[in-house]
């Protein structure tokens, strides 16, 4: 076997994998899922055909798209021993590890585990798929001393988890707005957690493990973690000038300022920064108030004149889901739901096309032989 010992730090433009499922494609500058425009998608169309166009690999037809809603809502459900599992964990875990220790012991209630078939594993998807939302808010409110929340099943999917969440029903507008969030979240092609969960499930480990996984990677501020970063700096900055005052201090010591910069787009804008920040419009005329729209431009014209950074998604997420009423340690968790159809995409391509993932070394270490 030949050995090339050419070493890429972050494995940085080196190519992964092969797959069907989505694309950043930067010269045309499009998020390309199974062949469509994302942010086309998002303008017309909802979370739920998004995972059905994940899962399936192509867009449902209305009645399909019905019979997803239907198969989530029938999974609504958690095992009761895993609701005590989540009541068990200490005061002040956070919702991310709630959701980790949860998907973990849900295998233990699979069945079928071995079973990695395509249909087995599109099965468990779906039933995975529905089981988040009661999983993700259960987390935060069990461990906020909290009772456990009913969901309703009159409601579509992404709008009852959004009333899950805030235990208010929410409006057209609202529930429109957090439906358009989760398809903006569901899939982007390589980064760090989908990466993770294709590792994991290339040793034809489980769905649940590479979920896990996936969890974890997605829970670092440099990832996922980075929406609830971004709300805790605004909340403290309070006016336009205190943030832009603070991020001017952040650069000055040298840190990184959450939700700016990408690795693939470098010195471009996320085009779905640019979808969430029009939520954020509509959210800021509906109840008006655009302190936090006003924040939010004056910490971008910063960042652009002195670093040539521009925001990525968790940086127009986080000021959207506190306008949508959603606490702050829900942000990353919600993320994780969301990306979770387009994770579930992934591990059935790499459990179906497999090889496994062990890469080598540039050792620098001693020698001492
Ligand atoms: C939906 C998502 O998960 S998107 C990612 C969310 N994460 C964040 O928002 C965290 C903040 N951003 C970052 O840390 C980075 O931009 C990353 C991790 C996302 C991508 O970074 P990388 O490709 O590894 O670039 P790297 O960190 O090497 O940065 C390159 C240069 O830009 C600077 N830079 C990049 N992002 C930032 C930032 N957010 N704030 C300040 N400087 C930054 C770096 O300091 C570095 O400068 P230097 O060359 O003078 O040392
Ligand atoms: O692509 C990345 O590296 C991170 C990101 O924006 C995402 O996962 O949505």
């Amino acid at each position: 076997m030949k050995t090339d010992d050419t070493f890429v730090p972050g494995l940085e433009g080196v190519v992964a994998s092969e797959t069907g499922i989505s694309l950043l494609d930067t010269e045309q500058e499009k998020i390309i899922i199974r062949g469509y425009d994302l942010i086309d998608l998002s303008k017309r169309k909802t979370y739920a055909d998004l995972i059905y166009l994940l899962l399936e690999g192509i867009l449902p037809a209305d009645a399909e798209r019905q019979a997803v809603e239907e198969q989530l809502k029938s999974h609504y459900e958690l095992p009761a021993a895993v609701m005590d599992i989540l009541k068990l964990l200490p005061e002040g875990t956070h919702p991310m590890d709630g959701q980790r220790t949860a998907l973990s012991a849900l295998a233990g209630y699979d069945e079928a585990l071995d079973d990695r078939s395509l249909e087995a594993n599109k099965q468990r998807a779906y039933r995975i798929l529905g089981q988040l939302p009661a999983i993700t808010v259960n987390s935060y409110r069990i461990l906020n001393n909290q009772d456990p929340v009913e969901p309703d099943t009159a409601l579509p999917y992404s709008a009852n988890f959004l009333y899950m969440i805030t235990g208010k029903k929410p409006t057209e507008l609202e529930a429109q707005i957090f439906d358009r969030s989760l398809l903006l979240y569901s899939e982007h092609e390589m980064p760090n957690s989908t990466f993770t969960s294709r590792v994991i499930a290339s040793t034809h480990s489980d769905m649940y493990g590479a979920l896990s996984g996936a969890v974890a990677s997605l829970k670092g501020d440099l990832h996922g973690g980075a929406n609830e970063a971004v709300m805790h700096m605004l909340e403290q900055a309070q006016s336009a000038n205190d943030f832009v005052d603070m991020l001017k201090n952040k650069l000055a010591n040298k840190e990184k300022v959450m939700g700016f910069g990408h690795r693939v787009y470098m010195k471009k804008m996320d085009p779905r920064a640019k979808m969430m920040k029009e939520s954020l419009k509509q959210l800021c005329d509906l109840h008006g108030d655009s302190s936090l729209l006003e924040m939010c431009e004056a910490g971008e014209k910063l960042m652009a004149e002195e670093k040539g950074l521009y925001p990525n998604l968790d940086y127009y997420a986080a000021p959207v889901y506190w306008m949508l009423g959603v606490p702050i340690p829900l942000y990353t968790p919600i993320f994780f739901s969301s990306r979770t159809a387009g994770l579930c995409a992934h591990i059935i391509e790499q459990h179906d096309n497999n090889r496994l993932f062990r890469p080598r070394v540039k050792y620098t270490g001693d020698r001492n032989l």
